[in-house]
């Protein structure tokens, strides 16, 4: 029997579909080293998203992958997870402290975005990620709420806000800072500008990403923001409706024109699950998002059934991500979430702060 060899090992990795990147380990990069030694294989794996939870499964899918290889020995697998900065919009420079913004906008109000919004970010952090999130709707702040927080935000110094903490996850929202029973009558300079603050004088700190909650629509306000917050990528949230999905089409087509990936659509309330028979009803359509996706040539992330739990959870401060860890919803949400950092893994990455700044000094 031959002797099994490196190139025996990378060309069948090259043949393993990573399930979040949705390519193989060869194209995504995530090879670090293979050793053979004898029959005996160790391969070091580097993935470029957060995956604590997944990567029991993971390893054991590239070991059955590896095992039918004739003449193959022990394989040992180890697997790192390393999270880089990735590009923004040019002009732009990312904000200290956060490796990547992540926009979560939608094209029309109550499809879900903000319950998508905060159940990917604890699903993230569940996933092992450091995160924040950053509750952008101004007119409807309910980040708050959903997380179970009130009150102003503490400071240190009296110019910079110490990000609330909650279950894990750095926030920080004009529901904090305002009196959200009274209406906001705020116009678009004055939302920018309150934006704009509540992004650079919040200490965030030592973040892998910071999901951003977009006010819902696509006017001038959130193309101002969309140019001038440094995004890396966004993600579009979307019912199956027809009229929730062109008002999505006008929310990718905004990110398109400021050059901000799209990383994906998540569809809300897909379908019905009735909680006494079992009986799934697509009460909003079907296949809409996955059209959409096909159209616009992006990642369709996933689907969230309209589930009463995830309404429930969400409005009581605990979301389905926490209060039901080993529920399906809260398995989808961080499917969708490792889809969403390992789509945002395949994008540039960001070298602004990698180069020293050359001084050429006269003696
Ligand atoms: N998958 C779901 N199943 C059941 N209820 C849901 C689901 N997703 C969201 N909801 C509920 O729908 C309502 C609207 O959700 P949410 O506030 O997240 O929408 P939104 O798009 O952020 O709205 P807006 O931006 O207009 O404030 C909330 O009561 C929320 O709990």
């Amino acid at each position: 029997m031959a002797q099994i060899t490196q190139a025996d090992i990378q060309n069948r990795l090259k043949t393993f579909i990573d399930p979040n990147v949705e390519t193989d380990l060869v194209s995504a990069k995530s090879i670090k080293s293979i050793n053979v030694d004898g029959a005996d294989v160790s391969i070091k794996l580097e993935l470029g998203y957060p995956a604590k939870k997944h990567l029991d499964e993971y390893k054991l899918a590239v070991l059955e992958h590896l095992k039918t290889l004739d003449g193959i020995g022990t394989v040992t697998i180890d697997i790192t997870i390393n999270i880089l900065s990735h590009a923004v919009q040019q002009g732009l420079n990312p904000l200290p402290g956060i490796k990547n913004i992540i926009a979560v906008a939608s094209g029309k109000g109550g499809v879900g975005k903000s319950t998508t919004a905060v159940n990917l970010a604890l699903a993230l952090a569940a996933e092992g990620a450091k995160v924040g999130i950053l509750d952008a709707d101004i007119y409807g702040p309910s980040i708050p709420t959903m997380l179970g927080q009130s009150g102003f935000p503490e400071s240190e110094d009296g110019k910079t806000m110490l990000p609330k903490m909650s279950f894990g996850l750095q926030t920080n929202s004009i529901g904090y800072l305002v009196d959200t029973s009274q209406p906001m009558i705020w116009r678009g300079p004055m939302v920018t500008g309150a934006l704009q603050q509540l992004l650079k004088e919040t200490r965030w700190t030592d973040l892998d990403y910071l999901i951003v909650d977009l006010p819902p629509g696509t006017g001038d306000i959130q193309l101002t923001l969309s140019q001038q917050i440094p995004v890396s990528g966004a993600v579009i949230v979307t019912t199956p409706q027809d009229i929730a999905l062109l008002d999505a089409q006008r929310g990718l087509a905004m990110f398109e024109k400021v050059n901000v990936p799209v990383l994906g659509i998540v569809e809300n309330m897909s379908v019905h699950i009735c909680s006494q028979c079992g009986h799934e009803e697509a009460i909003f359509g079907s296949g809409g998002g996955a059209a959409m996706a096909e159209k616009n040539q992006v990642p369709l992330l996933g689907a969230l059934p309209l589930d009463k739990d995830i309404r429930l959870n969400a409005d009581s401060g605990r979301p389905t991500v926490v209060s039901d860890p080993d529920g399906r919803s809260a398995e989808i949400y961080r499917e969708i979430a490792r889809k969403m950092a390992a789509k945002l893994a395949l994008k540039a990455k960001d070298f602004s702060t990698k180069f020293p700044n050359i001084v050429i000094q006269n003696t």
